[in-house]
């Protein structure tokens, strides 16, 4: 094993070695696979060494001091944020980069019209070329990490090789990695071989940048073969690829062929003042209010959360025939901005507890971060993102809209004790939501689970800085998986009312449709939100448990007069009746947008969805 891990501290008379010789040489492993895919990785990207990552402490320590010298990182004050890191990226590398992601399928047709594809060979030469040498003058990190815990029965094993050490920082928080997981990788087990490269070579002697990165972006995705190769960009859902592209692209593709459900949802437990439990699961887009929803304190009395996971759900069978959700993940990598105590006072207590990772917040002059949203009001004087003396005068925000907390889940004080189980929790009710300024009401209950997939399959929302693009225009989001598909949509609908097949539709979660985000006419939202969310997720339980009343509507079920508790809330009866409202209308107008919708995926959508939709429609004109 190389004695440092930093390339910078390479002197410029070392020789560089070979590094194919390395990375058999020191392995700390004989799993044959793995050592040919490390040497042949090491043979195009041409790393100067190759560091096998043990995610020990002493690694982090060391890891981190390298990136606080090379200028990555800075180190928090301790006395704010204790053994923590304010980043800032490139202002060109802040997001998603939805355009460059594809889906390599063999066949066209099976990566489906919602995603971008090229042939595997076209790819795979293209990015070879761009590989050839991409990581002169760096260390080349080999990250083995494993998507939920250890004890599954059939643990999902990674291995991320980077030439990042931020990005080696963020999967020890995001995923359990490190020394145990190659233990328990032995000799022969199956990994999905995940390649990263910031696409930065380093010449002898040049200077390198506190955030390496390069124009051209590839976030690729083989489904048939289960790779993922990605360059150019360091950034969260771009290069911790054991998140969207692992736990998202190819785990729905796995999912697919195995007969189970891999989504991007939170997973939470719900307590009643009787101590009845639930578990639920929510499907929102992108910055759309998972990990608030995730980690809620409910503003009514008696009633508790507690948080499972916050982005990302795999949903098996268990023996009873319900589905059982476990949280692949390990950590959050959570949106900044927003983020306070009003509105997510768990989320700041698992970030005060430090071992974390800011990434294009501000730097406060004691050395804490700061965005908008962490307090009423801003310090006097910050250093912004893009690491400007900012004051309250700025025209512009001090942090990205998309600016991020990487922080461990197990400091989340509310965090469940079956986060760990290797059985997952049974799911009671499916919420899909998104951010809709008009027309989707606070919640719907579907009718039953084919009208349940198709609100997810319709499923819309407003773009968000999550993804780099515009910001604000609705789009379909189905089930908010649209850019995290490894598939042909309609097979992905087909594949959701195949539920029905594998189990008892009365054991199947119920489903309902959620919109926190509508607007008045003066464009304030029309639900206080955050907290008072537990309400709606008490209506929900209590419909599963047959104790409250619900208005049938054209829509769905919405919750009857008098039905949400709105005990102590401060909102008008009309206030609560726009939140609710089915306006036919304006659901009218929805019809021919969902048709188009449809339409592009052509065969492959299920005629039980066509059937809906009419379904839909008659009763809308019955109206
Ligand atoms: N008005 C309103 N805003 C909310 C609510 N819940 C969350 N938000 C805001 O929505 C933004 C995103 O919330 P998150 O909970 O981080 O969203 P997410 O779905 O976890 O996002 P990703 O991590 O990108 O997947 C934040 O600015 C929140 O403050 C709500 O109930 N009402
Ligand atoms: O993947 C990312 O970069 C962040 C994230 O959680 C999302 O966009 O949903
Ligand atoms: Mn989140």
């Amino acid at each position: 094993m190389t004695a440092t891990l930093n390339p910078h501290t390479k002197t410029s008379e070392a020789p560089s070695p070979s590094a194919s010789v390395a990375a058999t040489t020191h392995a700390p492993t004989t799993h044959a696979k793995l050592l040919a895919w490390v040497d042949e990785v090491a043979e195009l990207c041409q790393p100067d060494s190759i560091y096998w990552c043990d995610g020990s402490d002493a690694e982090w320590a060391e890891l981190t001091n390298e990136l606080v010298a090379a200028g990555t990182l800075v180190r928090l004050n301790p006395a704010k944020k204790p053994n923590s890191f304010w980043a800032r990226t490139d202002p060109s590398d802040v997001a998603r980069v939805e355009e460059r992601t594809y889906i390599c399928s063999a066949k066209e047709k099976d990566a489906g019209p919602t995603n971008n594809w090229m042939a595997p060979d076209d790819m795979k030469r293209t990015m070879r070329e761009l590989y050839q040498g991409s990581m002169r003058g760096r260390t080349m990190y080999v990250v083995p990490f494993c998507m939920g815990p250890l004890d599954n029965e059939n643990p999902m094993f990674g291995v991320e090789i980077t030439d990042s050490a931020y990005v080696v920082a963020s999967m020890r928080i995001m995923t359990r990695m490190g020394q145990a997981v190659l233990d328990k990788l032995g000799t022969d087990k199956n990994f999905v071989p995940c390649l990263h490269s910031v696409g930065a070579p380093l010449n002898e002697g040049q200077k390198d940048k506190a955030w390496p990165c390069n124009e051209t972006k590839y976030i690729s995705h083989f489904p048939e073969t289960r790779e993922i190769w990605s360059y150019g960009s360091g950034y969260g859902g771009n290069s911790l690829l054991g998140k969207k592209c692992y736990s998202l692209r190819i785990a729905s593709a796995i999912a697919k062929d195995e007969g189970w459900l891999a989504e991007h949802m939170l997973i939470l437990k719900l307590t009643s003042p009787k101590q009845e439990t639930h578990y639920i699961a929510a499907a929102f887009p992108s910055a759309c209010g998972k990990t608030n929803l995730a980690m809620l304190e409910p503003t009514i009395p008696g009633w508790k959360v507690e948080t499972l996971g916050d982005d990302i759900a795999w949903m098996r069978f268990g023996e009873d025939g319900r589905l059982y959700a476990q949280n692949p993940e390990f950590g959050m990598f959570g949106v900044a901005p927003g983020t306070g105590w009003q509105t997510n006072p768990n989320a700041m207590r698992a970030i005060e507890q430090g071992n974390s990772l800011f990434t294009n917040v501000a730097l406060t002059d004691d050395g804490d971060v700061w965005w908008e949203g962490y307090s009423p009001k801003p310090p006097a004087h910050l250093t912004d993102w893009k690491g400007r003396d900012w004051t309250s005068e700025a025209k512009e925000v001090s942090s990205h809209p998309n600016s991020r907390f990487c922080t461990p889940l197990s400091q989340v004080p509310i965090l469940a004790n079956e986060f760990d189980s290797p059985q997952g929790v049974p799911i009671s009710a499916i919420f899909f939501g998104g951010r809709r300024a008009s027309t989707v009401p606070l919640i719907t209950e579907s009718r039953d689970w084919t009208h349940g997939v198709f609100m997810g399959a319709t499923l819309s929302s407003e773009t968000t800085a999550a993804a780099a693009g515009k910001v604000g225009v609705v789009r379909r989001d189905p089930m908010a998986m649209l850019p995290f598909l490894g598939y042909d949509g309609g097979d992905y609908f087909a594949h959701w009312l195949s539920m029905q097949q594998r189990t008892e539709p009365a054991k199947l979660p119920r489903i309902f449709y959620v919109n926190w985000f509508r607007r008045d006419d003066e464009g304030s939202f029309l639900w206080p939100g955050f907290g008072e969310n537990g309400r709606v997720l008490k209506w929900a339980i209590e419909r599963i448990e047959g104790r409250a009343e619900a208005t049938e509507t054209p829509i769905g079920n919405v919750p009857a007069q008098g039905a949400l508790d709105v005990t102590g809330l401060h909102l008008t009866a009309d206030e609560l009746e726009a939140a609710l409202a089915v306006d036919a209308e304006e659901w009218k107008d929805e019809i021919p947008m969902i048709a188009e919708w449809f339409g592009k995926f052509g065969s492959t959508l299920p005629a039980e969805l066509w059937t809906e939709l009419d379904a839909l429609k008659e009763r809308l004109n019955k109206n």
